[in-house]
């Protein structure tokens, strides 16, 4: 040790850092030719690709071969097609097309400083009543980011049909249920579930056309709704999926409030997001989750189990616990007492 520094600390975990970013950078210059897309309807020879894309000799056989290893792209006889990852979700001819979705993030991370100086969104979302509505938004990305959703509620939806017991539940009321892929992962694991999507009403053609894409047409009921306005649907279960983190407080504590009155006594409210843990050290990406609701949203950031706790039990839950849910999602399950 001289002057305080330690000879033994190297920089790599520095460099790896830096190195996860050129990797970024790399994929989502990729994603901006619609590469995955155009070798999934013809895989090519690198030549051909260069040709095809206009790019120069230099670096495209590393570009290419970067995306092999980062499990993009597969190479046999010195052709390159997408992997199966690239083809469900970088083949923008897809219905989980991620393409936008991902560049969309780039955008507004590109603008972290000024998101830092102001606390301001740097996504064009200016007030909380353009956040959803599509007013800052032209359509595609619009569609894109209730896209977007789908792959990131996949799982969490998979999990919360496993994680808690259904079986005293008849109604379930999915709040912010966006095109309904949680619902669906609930009534297909549990048929006996009566299951709704309360949503804004500009999101019923989304779930509608999801519905239909899951095979679920008339399965899982939507219902139109401003969930700070109007009443949620009578329930024996809510959720609030990926939705409190959208919100400053206040807004959380309206929607425990609106949560305790749609439930009937002994119902529960379920809530899953990327939580942060009460030190706030052990979970990085759920920090930088919350950094990027900042980003996107007025008043939204990440929450520990604990804070999320206390705006049930203060809207009348009788008790509130956590699990883990999946990846960095964390459950909470408030119940209403029986009596
Ligand atoms: C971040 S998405 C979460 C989607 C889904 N629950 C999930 O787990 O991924 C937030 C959802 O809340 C909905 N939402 C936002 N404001 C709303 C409001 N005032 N009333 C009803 N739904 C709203 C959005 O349309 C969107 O579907």
């Amino acid at each position: 040790m001289r002057d305080g520094i330690d000879a033994s600390v190297t920089a790599e975990p520095l460099l790896q850092m830096a190195a996860d970013f050129y990797r970024w950078r790399t994929v989502l210059f990729a994603i901006e030719l619609d590469l995955f897309t155009v070798l999934g309807a013809e895989p090519a020879t690198e030549p051909a690709v260069r040709q095809r894309f206009g790019l120069d000799e230099r670096g495209t056989r590393h570009f290419l071969d970067a995306l092999v290893s980062s499990g993009l792209l597969d190479r046999t006889d010195g052709r390159y097609a997408p992997t199966p990852l690239a083809a469900r979700f970088l083949d923008s001819r897809t219905a989980s097309h991620l393409g936008r979705f991902l560049g969309q993030a780039d955008a507004r991370w590109a603008r972290i400083g000024e998101g830092l100086r102001s606390g301001a969104p740097q996504n064009g979302a200016r007030a909380t009543s353009g956040l959803f509505t599509g007013q800052h938004r032209d359509q595609a990305a619009w569609r894109a980011y209730y896209g977007g959703m789908d792959a990131l509620n996949g799982p969490s939806g998979a999990a919360l049909a496993q994680v808690f017991d259904w079986s005293s539940v008849k109604r379930v009321t999915d709040v912010g249920g966006a095109r309904g892929n949680v619902c669906a992962e609930l009534v297909r694991a549990h048929p006996h579930l009566q299951a709704t999507v309360f949503d804004l009403p500009p999101v019923q053609a989304v779930f509608d056309e999801h519905m239909v894409e899951l095979g679920l047409e008339g399965r899982v009921g939507f219902r139109a709704g401003d969930f700070f306005t109007d009443p949620l649907p009578a329930s024996d279960a809510v959720v609030f999926g990926h939705v409190l983190h959208d919100w400053g407080v206040e807004e959380r504590r309206i929607l425990a409030r609106k949560a305790f009155q749609a439930l009937e006594p002994g119902g529960v409210a379920l809530v899953y997001d990327t939580m942060i843990d009460a030190e706030l050290r052990s979970r990085p990406n759920s920090l930088l989750i919350s950094l990027n609701m900042m980003l996107c949203t007025p008043g939204g950031s990440e929450y520990t189990p604990a804070e999320g706790g206390t705006w049930f039990t203060e809207a009348g839950f009788d008790t509130v616990e956590s699990v883990p849910l999946v990846n960095d999602d964390v459950l909470l399950i408030a119940r209403r007492s029986p009596a």
